[in-house]
Formats: structure tokens, sequence, C-alpha cells
């Protein structure tokens, strides 16, 4: 029970610092980072700090309720309260500014798959049982005009919740592995998840883009994007140009990729579970001999 206990509040901690660390990095274009509060007016790197810190009773809270379960009608209800709960959090925090809904939902999903069986899945699979949770249908959910679903009924694009009940495609096969390859290329860790950002950028419908600059921002974001990645990535002289003129192309537009931003932080998390996983899983073979 005890040690229930303890690695939920763990999985609550590992996610508010995945949360944080997403903000801290620097520089990322549009986006709140340690520089600029890039193309948002009513938040800074504050406000994202005060946001993850209330969420962390939130997901400790998923991760007690989903030990040892399996993805079901009943937990996908009771996850969604949770995660209301948790939006009202995030709103009495930051003084009704939306700085993480996109993120509760994605980490939400993830904390709970995650906790299912106790951190014994790699990454890639709790996405994937994450998006078996996500299909059920959440009964409870209020009737609402959400700028993702008005962008959703103008544009035709999946959003959020598609991304979700995917199981986390741009996750498993974008972020996932250019962090990897990254790694691989000795960079340091700010340009790799640096190079995660902009990849995800450069695939993702996010909603966020669309609802402020339409479809066109969004073609133009990726088509800047793609260039970074084909000119190896923001370590390389020609990519870290391009990114700085990213930032100013994205706050000319006046618009921010808060979904590429959350599927970071979620990447972040999972590369943690992994990162633990491994370390015990060698700590038990040092044991072996
Ligand atoms: C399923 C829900 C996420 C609701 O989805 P919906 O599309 O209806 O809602 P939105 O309110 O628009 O939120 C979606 C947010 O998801 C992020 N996002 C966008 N595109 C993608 C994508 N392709 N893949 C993954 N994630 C994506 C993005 O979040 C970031 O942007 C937020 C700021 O958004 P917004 O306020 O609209 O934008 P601003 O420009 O700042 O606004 P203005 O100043 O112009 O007004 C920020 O939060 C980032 O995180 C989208 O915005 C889900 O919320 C839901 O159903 N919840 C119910 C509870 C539940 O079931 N929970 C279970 C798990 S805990
Ligand atoms: N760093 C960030 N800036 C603005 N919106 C975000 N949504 C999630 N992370 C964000």
């Amino acid at each position: 029970m005890k040690d229930l206990e303890s690695y939920s509040l763990n999985l609550g901690k590992l996610a508010v610092q995945s949360l944080i660390e997403e903000a801290e990095l620097t520089p990322k274009p549009g986006l709140v980072d340690k520089k600029s509060s890039g193309s948002h007016r009513d938040m800074s790197l504050n406000t994202m700090i005060r946001s993850a810190i209330a969420l962390e009773d939130t997901f400790r809270v998923i991760a007690e309720t989903s030990f040892n379960r399996t993805p079901s009608q009943e937990l996908r209800e009771e996850i969604a309260m949770i995660g209301r709960r948790g939006e009202q959090e995030m709103f009495l925090a930051t003084g009704g500014v939306n700085t993480h809904k996109g993120a509760i939902w994605a980490l939400g999903l993830l904390v709970s798959s995650a906790a299912m069986d106790l951190g014994k899945s790699p990454g890639k699979e709790v996405a994937v049982q994450a998006g078996r949770l996500a299909l059920y249908k959440d009964r409870n959910l209020p009737a609402g005009n959400t700028n993702g679903s008005r962008v959703k009924a103008r544009f035709g694009v999946d959003g959020a919740r598609g991304e979700a009940e995917q199981g986390f495609p741009h996750i498993r096969q974008i972020a996932l592995p250019v962090l990897e390859e990254s790694r691989e290329r000795g960079l340091k860790e700010n340009f790799c998840r640096l190079n995660v950002l902009i990849a995800l950028m450069a695939e993702l419908n996010d909603t966020c883009i669309m609802h402020r600059g339409g479809a066109e921002a969004l073609e133009i974001t990726k088509a800047h994007a793609k260039e970074i990645v084909l000119a190896g990535g923001v370590s390389a002289d020609k990519g870290w140009q391009l990114l700085e003129q990213l930032d100013q192309l994205l706050c000319s537009m006046n618009v921010s990729p808060g979904g590429s931003a959350d599927l970071l932080a979620a990447a972040i998390f999972l590369d943690y579970l992994d990162q633990n996983a491994k370390s015990e899983f060698r700590r038990l073979e040092a044991l072996k001999i």
C-alpha cells in the first residue's frame, strides 16, 4: 500500500517535472520560454510553472485511481472527472488562463496508463494503452464550444482527441525516435528536445495554431519547421538561424504551437519512464553478479 502511494506520488512529480522542463526549454518558437512569452500576452514562464505545480495532485490521484486496472468505460469516466477538476486547479493557479488544458489531457491519459501496469511497460506501449482508454466515450463531457471543436468542424482535423485515440502516433513515431537519434548524434539535451519540438511542429495538425491563424498559418509553420529538419536540425548553423526566424514568423502571425509543446512534455515524461526502467534493469542485473 505504502509502495503504491509513493509510486503514484512519483508519477505525479514526474508529470509536473516534464511540464516544467518543457516550459523552461529555450528558445521555443511562438511559445512561452525563459526568454519571452512568444505569441502569448496573458502568460509568462511563471504562470506556466505555477500551473504545472498546481497539477501534481491531479496526476497523483489519476495514478492512484488507475493501479492494477485495465482500460474500461468506468476508468475513463473516473479519469475524466479528475482531469476536469485539474483544469479548474489550473485556472485557479493562473487566474483563468489556459496554460495546460491539452497537457492535462495527454499526460492524464499517459499517467493513468503507466500506473495500470506499475511502470513495467516501455513508453511506446504506455502510449498505445492510453489510446485504448481514450477511445471510451466520456458520457459526462459537458457540451461546449471549445477552440479545438470549432477548428475540427471547420477544417476536419483530428486534434488532441484524435491524437490520443490513435495511441499518440506523433509521440511514438516522431518525438521518441527523434530524441533517441539526436542523443545518438551526441547533441546536448537542449538541442535534442528542441529537435523533437521542431519535428512535431513539422507534422502535427495543431488546433492551437489553427484557431488563431487558420489552415494557412499551419501550412506555413509546418513548411518552415520541415526546412529546419532538412538543414540537420537546430544544432546546425543554418537550422539555428531558421529556428530564430521561425520564432519571429510565429509571433508576427500571432500563433502558438501549444499542441506540439504538450506532446513534447508528454514525450519527456515517457522518456523518463524508459530511463527509470533501464536503470532499474541495470540495478537488478548488477545484483545477479
Ligand atoms: C479532448 C480535450 C483535449 C478537449 O479537446 P478540444 O479539441 O475540444 O479542446 P481545446 O479546448 O481546444 O483543447 C485542445 C488542446 O489540445 C492541444 N492540442 C491542439 N492540437 C493538438 C494535437 N493535434 N494533438 C495534441 N494536442 C493538441 C492544445 O493545447 C495547448 O493549447 C492550449 C491553449 O489553447 P487555447 O486556449 O485554445 O489557445 P490560446 O491561443 O492560448 O487561446 P486564445 O488566447 O486565443 O483564446 C494550452 O492548454 C496548450 O496545452 C489545444 O488547445 C480534453 O480537454 C477533454 O475532453 N477533457 C475532458 C477531461 C478528460 O477527459 N480528461 C481525461 C484525461 S485527464
Ligand atoms: N511553453 C508553452 N507556451 C505556450 N503554450 C503552451 N502550452 C503548453 N506549453 C506551452
